[in-house]
Formats: C-alpha cells, structure tokens, sequence
C-alpha cells in the first residue's frame, strides 16, 4: 500500500482501503529509479539531453503541507446525502485525497503537482461498493448538478481527470477501487465478468488462481483498471496476440441517470450503431461502467519473449511489417530505434565475466558482418502458447529476420525486458528531480506511412527543441503491429528551464501535428482528454467531432459528468 499519510491535512478524513499511487508521482513510496548499477546511463543522458544525473536533486517535490489546496466546496447538504448512500467512512473531503484524485500522471500533471498549481481540485472524493451505490450516486450529480468524474487507478497522460479550472458546481471524484473483483468466469465462451475498479494485479492475481488470464498489460499495468482501460481504448504489450482493450471487451455495463446501459457479451452482433464502441473511449462523459465482460484465455503452457538485432531501423520496421503479413502469431512485436537501443544498453546493468565476454564477441562479429553499431536496433518478440505453437512461431519468425539482416540473441535480454517492463515509469520523476522533462506521444499509421511520419515527427520535435533552446532528445519503438499498419511510440526529453510547461506545449504539438499532417492519428491508446482534444477535429473531421459533441450534449444535457474532455467542451 502506497504511503498516503499527508503531513498536514487539517480535517483530512482516512479513506477506505484503496490502492493509490504517491500524489507527486508514479508507483509506490519507497520505489524510485536509481542508475548507480547503470555505469553507461548517467554520460548517455549527458550526452543527449545535457543533464547532469551527478548533481544532486534540484527540483524534488515539494512537501505536502507546502502546497495550496482550494478548500473543498462540498455543501454539508450534499455531504450528507452521499454519506447516506456509501457511509460517512467512504466520502472524504481531505486534503491529501482530493490532491491525489485532481489529476493523472502525464509530464504536464507532474509539473504542475511540483509547481504547486492546482487551480481546481475535487471537492470530495466517494467510494462505493455497489453498483446500486454508483447509480444513487449519479442521481445524486443530477440532483444537485455536481460534476461526476470516475476515477480508475489516475494513471492516465492525457488529461482526463482533471475538473476543469472554471467550473463553480461541486466537484466528486466517483472512486471505482472497492469495486475490484472478478465477478464469474464463462469457462466455455471464455469470458470474465469484472468489476470496473479491479487494478491489474488484482485482475491477473484472481484469473490465474483459476487458471487463466486476461492478457492486457499495459506499461500502467499495476496502477491502471479495467473501467479505466475501456474508458481510455488502452493497448497492452502483448496487443498483437491477444487484442487491444477494444477488441476484448465484449459486454459491459455502464450506470447513466435513467437506468444502467447492459452490453451482453454475444460474439458479434449486428444491432445498429455500435453503444459498446460509443462507451469504450468515452473518458466518464456518458456515465460510470461499473463492470466488464472481457474475453480471457488459459494460461498458456510456455511463453517467451526473445531478443533480435537488426542493423538499421528501416530493417527493424520492415521485418516487422513482414511478420504481420506472414503466418506467424507472436503476442508481442517491437522493435526500437538506434537511441531507444542505445538507452536500453545504457540502463542495463554492467556486464561482468562471461556476459561481458559474450557482449565483446557479439560486437566484434556485428562489426565484422559490417554492420554499424551506432545503427543497431533492438526487437523483442513474444511468443505464447503450446510448446508446438511456440517452436512454429520462433522458426517463422527466425526466417523473416534473417531475410531482413537481423541476428537472434536469444532469451535473456527478452527475460530481463520482461521483468523490468513496470519500473520504467519511476524513471521519469528520477529525471525530474534532476531538472529534465520527459514524456511520450504515440500514434498509429498504415505501413506505408510510418516511414515519412517518423522521419517528419523527428524533423518536427528537433525544430521545437531549437525554437525553445534546449538540447532534445527524441526517440521512439514500434510498439503494436497490425494486419495494416502499426503503432509507433516516441518518447522525447529536454532540460527544462523555468517555463516548462511552455516549452513542453510547443514540443508536443510539434508532434501532434506531424502525426496528423502525415497520415497517422491523434493517439493510439493513450485517449484525448483535455490534451489531445485540440487535434480531434483534424483527426475525426468536423462533422464527426460534431456528431461526437451531439452525442455527448444529448446523454449529458447539464454537464455532470466528467466534461470537457475528449471534444475540450
Ligand atoms: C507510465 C505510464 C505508462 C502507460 N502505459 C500505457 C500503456 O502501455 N497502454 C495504455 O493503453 N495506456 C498506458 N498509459 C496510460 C494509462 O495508464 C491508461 O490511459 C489507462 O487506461 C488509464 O486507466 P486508469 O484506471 O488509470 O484511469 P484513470 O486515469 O483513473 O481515468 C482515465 C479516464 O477514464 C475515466 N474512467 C475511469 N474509470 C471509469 C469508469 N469506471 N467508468 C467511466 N469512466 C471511467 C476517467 O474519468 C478518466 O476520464 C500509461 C500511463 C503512464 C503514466
């Protein structure tokens, strides 16, 4: 359990026992990147962004009782009445809670938490237990016109929690975290029926205890929840066998003032416009999805994830794209480019007797295939399934990289990516302490497009380091492959000055709108909230944002729930 005992809260009222992360940053107290085992990892940083990691922390977050908090505005009236439904125990109106409900954990929000900027906090934070107690507690929004936000795990990077810095109505924060059980497992149509609130571990813990899984793992894995992933469109790792969160939930139930939205989970259906596809995406703006019907799947009998080099990023792509055409079913296809690759290395532990020897081979024999290792990219791919499966799947795959020049390296980088893959995200408050800015865009392009927008995203975040003045990095994988098309992630850095924010913003959308200028979309699986809504228009056109905004003012006339986000109205 995170440590969520603020300094000082001057009426702060314990919470019920749910999971949250620190107000300040990602993950846990008590968990934090260090690099002191990573020789290579500070002079990397050195190098490509100007950050001294050597230093001491110059930005570390400010204590809790420095920050101004807007007291809560929650009426004793309205207190009462949400006491009635959930206990006085699951309404909570103190400081440090309604911090760590105000916003998720994009770089904007970190900043601003460190900037003490909290222009507009919730009022009150409620949890209920039931699904009876969410729809009393919708009743209760319209009622008093409150605003409503659903909370999941707050880990999302677009916006979507925020209330918005103007609105005068009482603001509650809807806690879906006491809602975190898997409800009932249909072993013959292989579905689960879950609670909306369930975190990630929460959710596998309790499939494998029975022998199955889910199969959805986001980088946000431990901190995120299922009503969370269907309200943002989320994408796990392991996407290319096993679905994004779009394709897996199959039924669903949402609470709305008139009563609750029932999704059956049938196969496929041919029922009209699709209200499974209006809810999924919807950020809590058409009402609160208290539970989901996903597809699941045994725990498969061997899984493995292996290493591949590839001597140019074109080659990297290109053989991806082959193995999404080919018959081959990895569960995970990614491939980084030559400074992602670099950053892997460098955060890697230093290799010592043998491994250390087999690293100097491997270069000296790269060198020798005359490859440049300055290009050099890194793929992991995954396998899962039978041990037949698996053997078929390697072989396929052994064959399309060697067509595109790649050398396997077998399974332990792949062990180690596996193992690593959920502390990545404490390392961007490690870089802030240090005075560096980190973030991430991510988009989605046919085959033929990704090229040209990589290469105009790069042109395009270099010029906006150069128009801020600072020195950039920018790098980027391809993260999810598609019968069409793919996902690339970049991931760009800079050492902020005192404008960060400024400098954030025109960096961003120098990104955003190369994805749009060259064919991709506005996000793959991150969602739109407040940040991404500027390019939804461009991404969706005018009559679609239109029929979206119909939508959302006809199933929300007065504004109670969660708005402003996704259309920024
Ligand atoms: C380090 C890091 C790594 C990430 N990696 C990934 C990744 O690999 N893949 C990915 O898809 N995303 C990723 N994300 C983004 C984020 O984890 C996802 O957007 C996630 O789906 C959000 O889930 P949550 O439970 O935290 O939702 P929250 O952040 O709490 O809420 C997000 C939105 O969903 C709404 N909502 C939440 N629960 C409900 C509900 N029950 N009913 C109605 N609306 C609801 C909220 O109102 C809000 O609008 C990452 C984020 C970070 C910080």
């Amino acid at each position: 359990m995170t440590d969520l005992k603020p300094k000082t809260t001057a009426g702060a009222v314990d919470g019920p026992d749910v999971k949250h992360m620190k107000w300040w940053g990602w993950g846990v107290e008590g968990t934090a990147f260090h690099h002191e085992d990573k020789p290579a990892f500070a002079p990397f940083v050195k190098k490509m962004v100007g950050v001294d990691l050597g230093s001491d922390a110059i930005t570390a977050a400010p204590a809790f009782d420095e920050l101004d908090i807007p007291a809560s505005r929650l009426s004793s009236e309205v207190a009462s009445s949400l006491s009635l439904v959930v206990g006085e125990g699951n309404v909570v109106t103190g400081d440090l809670e309604r911090v760590v409900h105000t916003y998720g954990k994009s770089i904007r929000d970190l900043i601003r938490i460190r900037g003490n900027i909290f222009p507009r906090v919730p009022d009150a934070v409620v949890y209920p237990a039931t699904e009876s107690e969410v729809a009393k507690i919708v009743a209760a929004a319209v009622e008093y016109d409150l605003v409503l936000i659903p909370f999941g795990g707050g880990s999302n990077i677009v916006g979507s929690l925020e209330p918005m810095p103007d609105e005068e109505r009482m603001v509650v924060s809807l806690d879906m975290g006491r809602l975190d059980r898997v409800l009932d497992i249909d072993e013959d149509g292989r579905v689960a029926r879950i609670q909306a609130g369930a975190q990630g571990p929460d959710i596998e813990e309790q499939l494998n205890a029975k022998g199955w899984t889910m199969g959805h793992f986001p980088d946000s894995f431990t901190h995120s929840t299922l009503g969370g992933w269907v309200a943002t469109r989320s994408s796990g790792m392991q996407s290319d066998k096993f679905g994004d969160i779009a394709d897996m939930t199959k039924g669903l139930r949402m609470v709305r003032p008139d009563g609750v939205v029932v999704i059956r989970a049938v196969p496929s259906a041919s029922t009209g416009p699709s209200l499974r596809e209006m809810i999924l995406g919807s950020e809590g703006r058409l009402g609160v999805i208290t539970e989901v019907t996903v597809q699941v799947h045994r725990i498969p009998e061997q899984r493995e994830i292996l290493a591949y080099l590839f001597p140019t990023w074109e080659a990297g792509l290109a053989a991806m794209q082959a193995i999404a055409e080919s018959d081959a079913n990895p569960s995970v296809t990614r491939v980084s480019n030559e400074i992602e690759t670099e950053m892997s290395f460098a955060t890697s532990k230093e290799s010592k007797g043998v491994s250390a020897l087999v690293m100097q081979g491997l270069q000296r024999f790269l060198k020798v295939k005359g490859w440049d290792l300055t290009k050099m990219c890194l793929s992991f791919i995954g396998y899962e399934g039978s041990e037949e499966h698996v053997s078929i799947n390697q072989k396929l795959v052994a064959k399309i990289v060697k067509k595109h020049g790649g050398i396997g390296v077998g399974k332990g980088p792949g062990v180690l990516y596996d193992q690593k893959k959920f502390d990545t995200p404490y390392l961007r408050d490690f870089f802030l302490d240090h005075g560096g800015a980190a973030d991430v865009s991510e988009t989605s392009a046919p085959w033929s497009k990704l090229l040209p927008l990589y290469t105009e995203v790069y042109a395009a975040a270099n010029r906006a380091f150069e128009k801020v003045g600072v020195q950039g990095l920018i790098m980027a994988h391809l993260s999810h492959s598609y019968h069409s098309g793919a996902c690339l992630y970049f991931t760009f850095a800079f050492e902020h000055g005192d404008n960060a924010l400024e400098q954030y913003d025109v960096v961003k959308k120098a990104i955003q709108d190369a994805f749009i200028q060259e064919g991709g979309t506005v996000s793959h699986h991150h969602g739109v909230g407040l940040e991404h809504a500027p390019w939804l228009g461009q991404d969706v056109s005018l009559p679609g944002l239109a029929l979206m905004q119909g939508l959302l003012d006809s199933a929300d006339p007065k504004r109670n729930f969660n708005p402003g986000k996704v259309t920024g109205k």
